[in-house]
């Protein structure tokens, strides 16, 4: 049962992230013409090749609610396969595997996944002031009859940061905690990233005493242990074997996924520690018909460096508990014995709203096309990726691998 691994990724495009003060702003029907164009040129591809496309849809809302319709209506796409894909942090993982299977069920030949996260331009009566906040403080929404406003704000569950540090503490209990393993997580994605100038961060080196003496947000996450969220957006372009075959770049064939979806975390979890990128990942690679450490590199989500800690867990990298005791033992970096977020993950790439995710299924691709420049993997034919939507609620991995 799955895929076949009958569809690839053949072309990419990404913005660089930047402060939203910043950032360029366009509107979103704009940047999904303006990625989809640079995505086919990536690959090589002409306009008139995609008949299938998958887009996220929060941020349309306001301008439509028949998202990917909207979008080929005015972009004069001719499509045979349209979705919207909403799971957080895991939608750019769910997209990808959406796509292979349309491919692979015969629907359409190439899809256009992307997802627009810069700011639209202001209208006259809004606030830059108050956009800028409600940008930095988004995750939870206090409307009237949202789920979070009855279930989860009156106990003090405010956003992400507070619920993830309520992972992590509960992970302390039950296993143990070594900040200093914490911060190694955080010091080699920037090892990475200082060979990418596409990254956030580049050319900021980072040592374990910065992370630990930076400001602690939510007892026990440092801020240098969080994603900074950024603006930018991100999108891939997903084809047949045939297609594929005249693109540019060598493809990242599709060969496993797997996706769960749990109950609300931290509020409902039966176990806060177990989370759903388990049996996600355990789908994904008896699809493939591989084991975790068969994999050249891991895109592991990274919003934190507890979620990295827990996928490596409960993705098999390592037993339960033994986490830290993994990242001491391996070197994260793109030159080490486990290479992981060889971008330099979104901690140090920046985290452009769901698109973030997109970045690691994008280093993914660069790697198995050899096109990482000085991160390059001297072998790269296999890779995990992960997403990790809400509060580790909702997950999804994906194997690609070279031709
Ligand atoms: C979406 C899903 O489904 C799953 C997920 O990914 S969950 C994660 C979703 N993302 C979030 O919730 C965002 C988390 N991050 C934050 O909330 C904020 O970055 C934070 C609270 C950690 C820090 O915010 P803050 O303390 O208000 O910092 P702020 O005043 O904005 O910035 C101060 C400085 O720190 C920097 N900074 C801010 N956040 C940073 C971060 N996370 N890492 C490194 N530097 C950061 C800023 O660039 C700024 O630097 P300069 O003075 O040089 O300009």
């Amino acid at each position: 049962m799955g895929l076949k691994g009958q569809a690839a990724i053949v072309g990419a495009a990404q913005y660089r992230p930047e402060k939203y003060a910043t950032a360029p702003r366009m509107f979103h029907l704009e940047q999904v013409a303006d990625l989809a164009a640079r995505a086919l040129q990536d690959a090589g591809l002409q306009a008139s090749d995609l008949d299938g496309l998958v887009i996220n849809g929060p941020q349309f809302h306001e301008a439509s609610v028949f998202v990917p319709a909207m979008a080929a209506e005015y972009l004069g796409m001719r499509l045979n396969f349209a979705e919207v894909v909403d799971l957080g942090g895991t939608t750019s993982v769910g997209m990808v595997w959406r796509a292979a299977a349309a491919i692979e069920l015969g629907l359409c030949q190439a899809v256009l996944c992307v997802l627009p996260a810069r700011m639209a331009p202001l209208g006259p009566d809004e606030d830059p002031a108050w956009m800028a906040r409600a940008m930095r403080f988004g995750g939870h929404s206090t409307a009237f009859g949202a789920p979070e406003a009855e279930f989860d704000l009156p106990y003090g569950h405010m956003g992400q940061n507070t619920g993830y540090a309520m992972i992590a503490q509960r992970y302390a209990a039950r296993y143990g905690y070594d900040p200093a393993a914490m911060a190694k997580i955080a010091v080699d994605q920037r090892t990475n990233a200082l060979t990418n100038p596409e990254a956030m961060f580049f050319g900021k080196p980072l040592s374990a005493e910065e992370v630990l003496a930076s400001k602690m947000v939510a007892d026990p996450l440092h801020v240098l242990e969080i994603v900074m969220p950024v603006a930018g957006g991100a999108a891939v372009i997903v084809a047949s074997k045939e297609v594929a075959a005249r693109a540019r770049n060598r493809p990242a064939f599709v060969t496993g996924f797997g996706e769960h979806l749990a109950f609300k975390s931290p509020s409902y979890a039966a176990e806060m520690t177990e989370t759903p990128i388990g049996p996600a990942s355990r789908r994904a690679f008896e699809m493939a018909g591989l084991k975790p450490g068969d994999v050249d590199a891991a895109q592991i989500y990274d919003c934190y460096t507890i979620t990295v800690l827990l996928t490596l867990e409960d993705a098999g990298f390592c037993e339960k508990g033994e986490g830290m005791r993994f990242v001491r033992e391996h070197d994260l970096t793109w030159r080490g014995n486990f290479p992981m977020n060889t971008h330099g993950g979104q901690l140090s790439f920046g985290q452009a709203g769901s698109a973030g995710g997109m970045s690691q299924v994008i280093e993914a691709f660069t790697q198995l096309a050899g096109r990482a420049g000085d991160r390059q993997l001297k072998r790269c034919d296999r890779v995990y990726v992960s997403g990790t939507g809400g509060v580790m609620s909702e997950q999804g991995a994906l194997i690609l691998q070279g031709a």
